[in-house]
């Protein structure tokens, strides 16, 4: 099968620091990928490279096969980049909420303003995608009102209602409190369940090993280690994934 997000080659340096020191994968259509490493190891950098949030240094990004970031070799204006990013739904560490727009008007918002749809539909598609997430209780709330894991709910929604054909995550559960993980993870793992195809950074290892389909372990800006969620995380292959997954356990 083709892939739907293929990534060749990529680098990313700050100034004389790279980051990035040659990532490739493939990610197949409703295929879920985790990728876990320690801090700093470039896991959000490599995220927000697949959007152009960040700028690769070098290397290849393609949705479907189209170019990310890059027309007759210049890199794209934030303008261009508008309706290749509307494609990859992503949802950040702070949910940034607007506090002034109630719950259903934030997620309205993003059908609108990406998939120019008129007010009414996006409305509707709003409903439905807070639905999804378990907050049309909340529909005419204001953001100051939810709790954390509330909020990430939402932009949760927001994030769905571009109609992306990826969802990005990035560390969407390390701003919450502990007893709010759970509910967002919830709503991802339904998420998963429908199919979806997800690239998911995050800390959270028996999250990652349950519902990936894949893990990547990234450390010093290399995947080190890849292959079965399961596998990766319970039987580690290599050295540095399993100092990883030591440490982490105790
Ligand atoms: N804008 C920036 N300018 C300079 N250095 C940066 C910038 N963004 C990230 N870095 C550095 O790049 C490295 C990788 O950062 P990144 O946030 O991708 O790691 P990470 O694996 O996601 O870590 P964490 O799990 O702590 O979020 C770090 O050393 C970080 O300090």
């Amino acid at each position: 099968m083709n892939a739907l997000l293929s990534v060749a080659g990529l680098r990313k340096s700050y100034g004389p620091i790279e980051v990035l020191k040659g990532i490739d994968f493939d990610v197949a259509p409703g295929e879920k990928i985790a990728l876990i490493g320690p801090s700093g190891s470039g896991k959000s950098t490599c995220l927000r490279c697949m959007n152009f949030l960040e700028k690769p240094s070098a290397g290849e990004i393609r949705l479907d096969g189209e170019r990310i970031g890059v027309r007759n070799g210049h890199v794209m204006s934030d303008r261009q980049l508008a309706p290749q990013r509307a494609e990859m739904g992503m949802v950040f560490q702070l949910f940034n909420l607007w506090p002034h727009l109630s719950v259903t008007e934030n997620v309205a918002i993003a059908a609108r303003k990406v998939r120019g749809l008129p007010a009414a539909e996006a409305r509707e598609l709003a409903l439905e995608m807070l639905a999804k997430v378990h907050m049309t209780h909340r529909a005419d709330a204001s953001p100051l009102e939810l709790s954390g894991g509330q909020q990430q709910r939402v932009a949760i929604a927001r994030a769905l209602a571009q109609k992306p054909k990826l969802m990005l995550f990035d560390e969407p559960t390390s701003a919450l409190d502990p007893e709010l993980v759970q509910e967002v993870l919830k709503v991802m793992e339904e998420l998963a369940a429908e199919g979806r195809t997800m690239l998911i950074v995050t800390h959270e290892i028996a999250f990652a090993r349950d519902i990936a389909d894949r893990v990547l372990f990234l450390d010093g800006g290399t995947i080190v280690e890849a292959g079965p969620a399961r596998q990766v995380i319970t039987a580690p292959r290599e050295a540095r994934t399993q100092a990883f997954l030591n440490k982490i356990r105790h």
